[in-house]
């Protein structure tokens, strides 16, 4: 039975899931050191924001096959080592939405009315009403930086509330946009023009210490900036000094640079600002939304299933992938037999997409060509996550041409390997029940489909050839279930594959190389 290490705290309906099929183990809290010792037993992990995944942990997880991340960000992940190990990454992508969205409307009103502040005084046994005259949101821009899933929330219910929008999010169109009842603009615009400043997007290069000293010094002395997205976006220091020094109104944040937070500028400043330690997912609906969501994608990848919200396997619909997944199969096959037939060091692999295949979105077919091209060399080493990155490293380079006009079936693919050893070219197509067929070798034309273990001959086309290679494997006690010769004339070049029960021995292929008319043979296992 597969074993699962869930490191933060997870909602028992999670557990219950992964129960199904894994012996789970509960150790929360766990230091660094400690989770890189015990990591080697276990196939999964399922973590929030506690646990830091490093390489030094991705490392030692000899047996990980996924890591699943019951939150949106995966930045406590290093992701990259994870893609390079071949380890799925998946998240939850919706689950907290809802959560981290309300969770910025109320801090967003906790500093407009200093609700926090009030609260503790009132609870004093003080009577104290002047001190806390807020302002009203009502009439007021938000600026909403990052009009994503959470943004797109926070901009619907602000609207409600009669607030103008004003967005920056260079990934949305102006049609998404307006939708939302927001005005795109440049983050210049944004902060000069905004009352309150809400971020939704995630860190990155780009986005580490986007609220810095000189933005705030694009701000009105009124404007409040919420932070429910994460820490390093905002440069805290200078955000404490611009606070101090009455330059912008007020700030809420749930997240923070290093958290906990322990010592900082931040704690020591009055009603101005609301802090919340990363609560924008704590709700209960959203911890059992992201527990199901992520727990089932587990539970899927320790069956052998795909994960719905893989992020670092191409994102693709399960439905897409349900409705390609023949293809992926066929271009898998196809990337594993030319791999074969090209041996030695492969240079360049073209991927020829045909028919409706040359409409479709290629980046799957592409990982599943090299995949299957790489899979004679590295086994179960290479997946659909690391792919890629194998390719890669190794050199290949990967060219895709399409041509819809091709139609002798649906689609049909073709893989050519160029290599140390030369150049060979397998196309295939799928037939109406999607059961595979190879459709030519080296562009002769042949119509067979995949077996465990193939010979194929290049030979000359010219009597008694077929018979020989017969006799011959008939001699080693090698049984053809079936053969099939293809040639473009006759008389001249031709190819032979043959199906056969057991693999070639090496002895046997060099005796199939010295029969008169044959040029060259190769033994392919899939
Ligand atoms: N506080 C919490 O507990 C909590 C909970 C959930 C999510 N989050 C965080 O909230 C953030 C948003 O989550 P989401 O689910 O809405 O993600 P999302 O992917 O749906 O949206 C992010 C948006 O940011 C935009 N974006 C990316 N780079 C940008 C840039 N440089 N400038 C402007 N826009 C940019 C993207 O185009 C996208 O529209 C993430 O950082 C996530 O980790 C925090
Ligand atoms: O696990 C949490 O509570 C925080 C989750 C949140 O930061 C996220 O990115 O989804």
């Amino acid at each position: 039975m597969p074993k699962v290490l869930v490191s933060d705290p997870i909602d028992q309906v999670g557990i219950d899931i992964l129960s199904q099929v894994a012996q789970v183990d509960i150790k929360t809290g766990l230091p660094p050191e400690q989770l890189v010792q015990i990591i080697p037993e276990y196939d999964a992990l399922m973590i929030r924001s506690g646990t830091r995944v490093t390489a030094d942990v991705i490392d030692a997880g000899k047996n990980l096959k996924i890591i699943g991340r019951a939150g949106v960000g995966v930045d406590n992940v290093d992701v990259t080592a994870a893609t390079r190990r071949g380890i799925v990454v998946v998240n939850s992508p919706e689950g907290n939405t809802i959560a981290a969205a309300e969770h910025t409307l109320a801090m967003m009103m906790s500093l407009s009315r200093y609700i926090p502040d009030a609260n503790q005084s009132t609870k004093s046994g003080k009577w104290d009403r002047k001190s806390y005259t807020g302002n009203e949101v009502y009439n007021k821009t938000l600026g909403v930086v990052g009009l994503g899933k959470i943004g797109a929330h926070v901009a619907t219910v602000a609207r409600a509330m009669g607030m103008k929008l004003l967005a920056y999010d260079p990934f949305v169109s102006v049609e998404r946009a307006e939708q939302l009842n927001c005005r795109l603009v440049e983050l210049d615009m944004l902060f000069q023009e905004s009352d309150y400043i809400t971020l939704h997007i995630p860190k990155t290069p780009e986005t580490a210490n986007l609220i810095n000293a000189a933005a705030i010094a694009r701000m009105k002395p009124t404007t409040r900036i919420i932070n429910c997205a994460r820490g390093g976006i905002i440069d805290e220091a200078a955000l404490a000094a611009a606070l101090q020094e009455g330059k912008i109104a007020g700030a809420a944040l749930d997240v923070f640079g290093s958290e906990p937070l322990g010592e900082s500028p931040l704690t020591a400043l009055g009603k101005e600002i609301v802090l919340t330690p990363h609560l924008g997912a704590s709700t209960e609906e959203a911890q059992v939304n992201v527990a199901v969501d992520v727990a089932e994608q587990i539970r899927d990848v320790l069956l052998g299933l795909p994960a719905r919200s893989a992020v670092n396997i191409p994102g693709l619909r399960p439905d897409l992938l349900e409705q390609l997944k023949p293809y992926l199969q066929l271009a898998e096959t196809l990337g594993n037999l030319v791999g074969q037939l090209a041996g030695g060091r492969i240079e360049s692999l073209n991927i020829g997409l045909q028919g409706e295949l040359a409409t479709n979105q290629s980046q799957p077919i592409v990982i599943a060509a090299l995949k299957g091209l790489l899979s004679h060399a590295l086994q179960e080493r290479v997946n659909y996550v690391n792919a890629s990155i194998e390719a890669k490293e190794r050199g290949i380079r990967v060219i895709e041409t399409r041509d819809a006009s091709v139609r002798d079936y649906a689609g049909s693919l073709q893989l050519t390997a160029k290599g140390s050893l030369g150049e060979h070219s397998v196309t295939g197509a799928l037939l109406g029940d999607n059961e595979i067929r190879i459709t030519s070798l080296n562009d002769f034309p042949i119509n067979v489909p995949p077996n465990r273990h193939m010979l194929f001959t290049l030979h000359r086309d010219m009597p008694g050839i077929i018979g020989s290679i017969g006799s011959l494997l008939g001699g080693f006690n090698v049984n053809i279930a079936s053969m099939q010769v293809g040639r473009k004339i006759v008389r001249g070049d031709a190819v032979m594959v043959l199906s056969i029960d057991d693999p070639l021995p090496d002895n046997i292929l060099e005796e199939v190389k010295k029969v008169s008319g044959i040029r060259d043979a190769y033994t392919v296992t899939l």
